[in-house]
């Protein structure tokens, strides 16, 4: 997959009624926030999103780093097709499974490390654990030498680079692979996808939906990537969306 510098990428095409729309969250339909529970659900986005998921049929999914739990709580009262923890955690999947002991230890730690560090947060979504310290950037050496640490006792585990956070996530799953699976089933299968996101994880996203003949559009300019179409921010993404939205 080419995926290159490309500084000034085209706005998306129209908006058309046959697309499988895939959105990312954190930086592409919400301003990022000092910790994960502040960010604002922008309420005529939230109106956009259920007028073009019925427009859609039901083809528009959020996909995400968040759990669904966090999902279906941000963006109540919808309850959208969704894909949480990175492309891990589908609707009507059973249970995760239980995290492992030195998670759980590393969570106790980070906790710690928080406590010395006001502002750094520890966000346990349960098979994962997300280091923050946007709200504290000198908490971030500690943070990573945690994080560095534990994994050398999490087989099966990763790390995962985000924007001020640094994840420890089962290996295997990611956002393309979420994307995949959602497109060999209704209502998605059939459509042209769009997956519209802004964070290197997004990438895979991309790379899935471009692989099936589909749109990918970047948030912000971040570079290099496989995007070919782009928004310059969350606030132009959900004036896309209103405007789509409306009759
Ligand atoms: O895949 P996404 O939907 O973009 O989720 C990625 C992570 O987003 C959240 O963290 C980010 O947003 C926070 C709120 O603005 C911000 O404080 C933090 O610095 C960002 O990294 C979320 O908390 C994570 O669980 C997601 O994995």
């Amino acid at each position: 997959m080419a995926c290159m510098r490309r500084p000034d990428l085209p706005p998306p095409p129209p908006f058309s009624d046959d697309w499988a729309l895939f959105l990312d969250v954190d930086g592409t339909l919400l301003d990022f926030a000092d910790a994960p529970h502040r960010v604002h659900v922008d309420p005529d986005m939230l109106e956009a999103l259920d007028v073009l998921h019925r427009r859609l049929d039901g083809a528009l999914a959020l996909v995400s780093g968040r759990s669904l739990e966090q999902l279906d709580h941000l963006f109540a009262p919808l309850r959208l097709p969704a894909a949480g923890l990175h492309g891990l955690e589908h609707r009507g999947d059973g249970p995760a499974a239980k995290p492992p002991t030195p998670l759980r230890t590393l969570r106790g730690e980070a906790r710690t490390v928080a406590l010395r560090h006001p502002g750094a947060v520890v966000e346990d979504k349960g098979a994962t654990i997300a280091l923050h310290w946007r709200g504290n950037p000198d908490a971030e050496p500690a943070m990573r030498a945690l994080a560095e640490a534990a994994i050398a006792w999490l087989p099966g585990y990763s790390l995962q680079p985000g924007d001020h956070v640094l994840e420890l996530r089962p290996k295997g799953a990611n956002k393309g692979a979420a994307v995949a699976r959602m497109l060999d089933e209704a209502p998605f299968a059939g459509r042209t996808p769009v997956f519209v996101g802004d964070d290197h994880t997004d990438e895979h996203g991309f790379e899935a939906v471009l692989a099936h003949g589909g749109i990918a559009v970047l948030v912000g300019d971040r570079q290099p990537s496989c995007a070919r179409h782009g928004l310059a921010s969350p606030a132009e993404v959900r004036s896309w969306l209103v405007e789509a939205a409306q009759p």
